[in-house]
């Protein structure tokens, strides 16, 4: 394991930033810390960093106890949302400065700031000012910065936070491959479910200071541990008792066997999807929330106010979180897992 945690805890005057953090980041993988605004992610982050004094417990880094190790002492790459810049350097400069205060020779400096240029393609941008780049371009210049010492592990605080839809769609997908050629152990802080989901080897759910879960993607996906970590990977919603993925809904305009009749309610179209509120004309049942594709609608010729009859996908997770109330859930609880397969 490259950075073990055991026993954090922090309080800023009387409030609880982080309790009891136990929590293993192995070697060479992209791990996220995701959770909701004030959870306690960046906290966490800058006490790995050494920006920050746990009240108690251990950080240890690469078998080295870190806990009182200052920052500049830790080997550690950090990029922010807002990357400070120095404004007067070329991006070449700013690339190569951990290099110069590190008094590396001049040649080896030369080579590295080349190869971390062309790491994160910049190389025709290597005598701009950060100014003269778009904001994309300058999170790649910190990127190269933090890289460029060669540190143990790399820490990037929502990263792509400021930047538009778009651009942190493609850095997210540059950043996933980027680490594929690199391979350091990267920790990064976010708030979007869907790019930890898209870029992380493994997920860690931070909420209210505590660990919720940790896993992979399709883990925490289709097993979440608690309410909390089910809502928040994702929108659920109930079929005849079940917790389902409106995706894992299939729409019927004929009555088939066990299938829960209802009247779509809501039509929204949303890109190539369209999102249907569908109220079950039987029981007192919520509303299902039902995601089919646009082309899904179109064949069925979807209306609002129109019959329909909905049963799970085949082969979908009908999701069971583990602390959910057995009432509803049959049996769950008495089995403690969280999900079960429905068969076709
Ligand atoms: N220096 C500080 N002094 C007082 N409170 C702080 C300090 N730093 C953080 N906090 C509080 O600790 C809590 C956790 O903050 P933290 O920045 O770790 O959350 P986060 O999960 O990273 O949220 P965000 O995504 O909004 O940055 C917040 O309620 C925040 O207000």
């Amino acid at each position: 394991m490259s950075i073990e945690i055991s026993g954090v805890n922090k309080n800023f005057g009387d409030f609880v930033a982080l309790e009891g953090i136990d929590l293993s980041i192995p070697t060479g993988q992209l791990t996220a810390l995701l959770g909701p605004s004030g959870g306690g992610k960046s906290t966490l982050l800058r006490i790995i960093a050494g920006l920050e004094d746990a009240d108690s417990g251990r950080v240890e880094i690469e078998g080295v106890d870190a806990t009182r190790l200052p920052a500049q002492k830790r080997n550690v790459g950090f990029v922010f949302q807002h990357y400070a810049a120095f404004k007067h350097m070329t991006v070449a400069r700013n690339i190569a400065f951990g290099l110069e205060i590190r008094k590396r020779p001049k040649a080896e400096i030369a080579a590295k700031v080349d190869e971390m240029l062309e790491l994160v393609h910049l190389g025709q941008f290597r005598d701009r000012l950060p100014s003269q780049l778009s904001g994309g371009q300058r999170q790649r210049m910190a990127l190269a910065r933090a890289l460029a010492i060669e540190p143990t592990v790399l820490l990037l605080d929502e990263p792509f936070g400021a930047l538009d839809a778009k651009v942190r769609k493609e850095l997210r997908d540059w950043l996933r491959r980027l680490h594929d050629e690199v391979h350091v152990t990267t920790v990064f802080v976010t708030h979007d479910q869907e790019e930890a989901l898209e870029v992380a080897d493994s997920i860690v759910v931070i909420n209210d200071g505590r660990i919720e879960q940790v896993g992979s993607p399709d883990e925490l996906y289709d097993s979440p541990a608690t309410d909390f970590v089910l809502s928040f990977l994702g929108p659920v919603t109930q079929l005849g008792g079940l917790q389902l993925r409106p995706h894992d809904i299939d729409v019927a305009l004929e009555p088939l066997p066990g299938a829960v009749p209802g009247r779509i309610s809501r039509s929204t179209r949303i890109g190539f999807e369209v999102r249907l509120e569908v109220t079950p004309t039987e029981g007192q049942q919520p509303p299902v929330q039902v995601t089919v594709t646009r082309a899904e609608a179109r064949g069925l010729h979807l209306q609002h106010g129109d019959e329909v009859w909905l049963t799970p996908t085949a082969g979908a997770q009908a999701i069971r979180p583990a602390n959910a109330p057995a009432s509803t859930l049959d049996g769950a609880a008495t089995h403690g897992y969280s999900v079960t397969h429905v068969s076709g």
